[in-house]
């Protein structure tokens, strides 16, 4: 049988990525989505705002929600300050397989742990679990009606505190129209929105930024 785009992605990233060097890996997907394959990662244009919002906030602690490949993963971790945490929640295990792989490739999976399963069941087992207080940046990058819900459950858990920053792909395209609704009217939120396109395309994406006010 034929191989998935994620596998021919991971091949992508062994033959053209050096080991242990996160920004090759990087640079290698963004090559293989603009010249052979389209693939729903965060991507380059989006991803030097990631970039900018992850080194602002310094996080110690970090969640991913929807880890596909682990491109937003790597460039996440690769920008952790020393002993920095990032949990990435991956539903589909066929996804969890590359991404790990995408990871390991990078020399990340010390500063990284992929968790298999549904957000709405492993949210609230964070703290008893993985032995987290709270998260000091959330990237939602997953099912797109599963944003609101999730960071509902992140409020209800006590897994934000004032100042934790959530950021959120794909609120144009796919969009999250709930979402968007949510932190920009809620008093909790101090919300923002960073133009860009979806990746490799020219259509109009964009990432929000919103600051949990406690
Ligand atoms: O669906 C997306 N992303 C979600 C994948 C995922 N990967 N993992 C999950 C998961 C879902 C529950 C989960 N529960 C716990 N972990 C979970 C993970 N969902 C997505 C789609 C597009 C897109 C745009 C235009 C198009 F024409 C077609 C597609 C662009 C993007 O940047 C995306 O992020
Ligand atoms: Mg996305």
């Amino acid at each position: 049988t034929g191989s998935t785009r994620p596998q021919r992605l991971l091949k992508a990233v062994q033959k053209n990525a050096s080991r242990g060097d996160p920004q090759s890996v990087i640079s290698a997907i963004d090559r293989f989505c603009h010249s052979s394959e389209w693939a729903m990662n965060v991507g380059d244009e989006k991803g030097v705002i990631l970039d900018s919002v992850v080194c602002e906030v310094s996080p110690g602690c970090a969640l991913e929600l929807g880890t596909y490949c682990g491109y937003s993963t790597v460039r996440i971790g690769r920008l952790l300050p020393p002993g920095a945490k990032l949990i990435t929640l991956e539903f589909n295990p066929d996804y969890a397989k590359v991404a790990r792989q995408v990871i390991d490739f990078a020399g990340l999976q010390e500063k990284v742990l992929l968790v298999e399963g549904p957000s709405g069941d492993l949210i609230p087992k964070m703290k008893e679990q993985y032995g987290i207080t709270t998260f000091d940046l959330v990237f939602l990058d997953h099912w797109k009606d599963r944003y609101l819900p999730d960071t509902k459950l992140l409020e209800e858990c006590g897994l934000l505190r004032k100042g934790s920053i959530l950021l959120a792909d794909n609120v144009i395209c796919p969009g999250t129209p709930d979402y968007l609704a949510y932190v920009r009217s809620s008093p909790r939120y101090e919300s923002k929105y960073f133009k860009s396109h979806l990746e490799y395309t020219k259509v109009e994406d964009g990432l929000e930024k919103s600051i949990f006010l406690g």
